[in-house]
């Protein structure tokens, strides 16, 4: 019953594909309501240049004068990195599952420079759109996170059972 009323609704708002005017019409009432509550100027000037969006260009900082940033001189293009983003996360789809049945070094050392690489360029890309803005350092703590991430977990890798022995060791806690 429910399904057919679904079916009859839709059959109901075929006309709004079938009639553009129809749209023509609600651009034009969305066009009116814009006018009515569009922000007047003098509002506008109001907002504090330091929350406007950046549209650049950017005056290189010292950060981005050591790392060759918006120079011209990029070490990688944006989107050879946006791939190799992709391909570990793919490739995480294997390595996590594959700890649950193969432990030793090598599957230590894949899952744990998988998630942390994983890890530090998704709170990275955080950073980025929506911290740097309003707290510019946060790019240099963030390295500095992770790099004692990385250190501490070779560390517990080498020295220690590794991470797929400690998960399994929690698990049968
Ligand atoms: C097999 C497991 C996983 C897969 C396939 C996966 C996949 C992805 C993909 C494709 C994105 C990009 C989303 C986008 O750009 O819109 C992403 C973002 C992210 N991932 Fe994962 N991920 C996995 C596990 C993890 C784990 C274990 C962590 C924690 C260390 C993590 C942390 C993040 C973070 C922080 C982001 C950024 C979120 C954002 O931009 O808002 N992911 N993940």
């Amino acid at each position: 019953m429910s399904a057919l009323s679904l079916l009859r609704a839709c059959r109901g708002a075929r006309h709004l594909i079938a009639r553009p005017s129809i749209f023509n019409q609600t651009l034009i009432k969305t066009d009116v309501s814009a006018k009515m509550f569009s922000v007047t100027p003098a509002v506008a000037m109001q907002t504090p240049e330091y929350f406007k969006a950046r549209r650049g260009p950017f005056t290189p900082d010292l950060f981005h004068i050591l790392t060759a940033e918006k120079q011209g001189d990029h070490k990688m293009m944006a989107s050879t990195h946006w791939k190799i983003e992709r391909i570990l996360a793919v490739s995480m789809l294997g390595i996590l599952p594959a700890c649950l049945f193969v432990q030793g070094p090598v599957v230590d050392f894949a899952l744990s420079m998988s998630v942390l690489m994983h890890g530090f360029w998704g709170v990275d890309g955080v950073c980025t759109d929506y911290i740097e803005k309003f707290f510019p350092p946060i790019h240099f703590i963030w390295y500095c996170v992770t790099i004692a991430a990385i250190a501490s977990i070779l560390y517990f890798n080498y020295n220690d059972v590794g991470v797929t022995k400690a998960i399994s060791m929690i698990w049968k806690l």
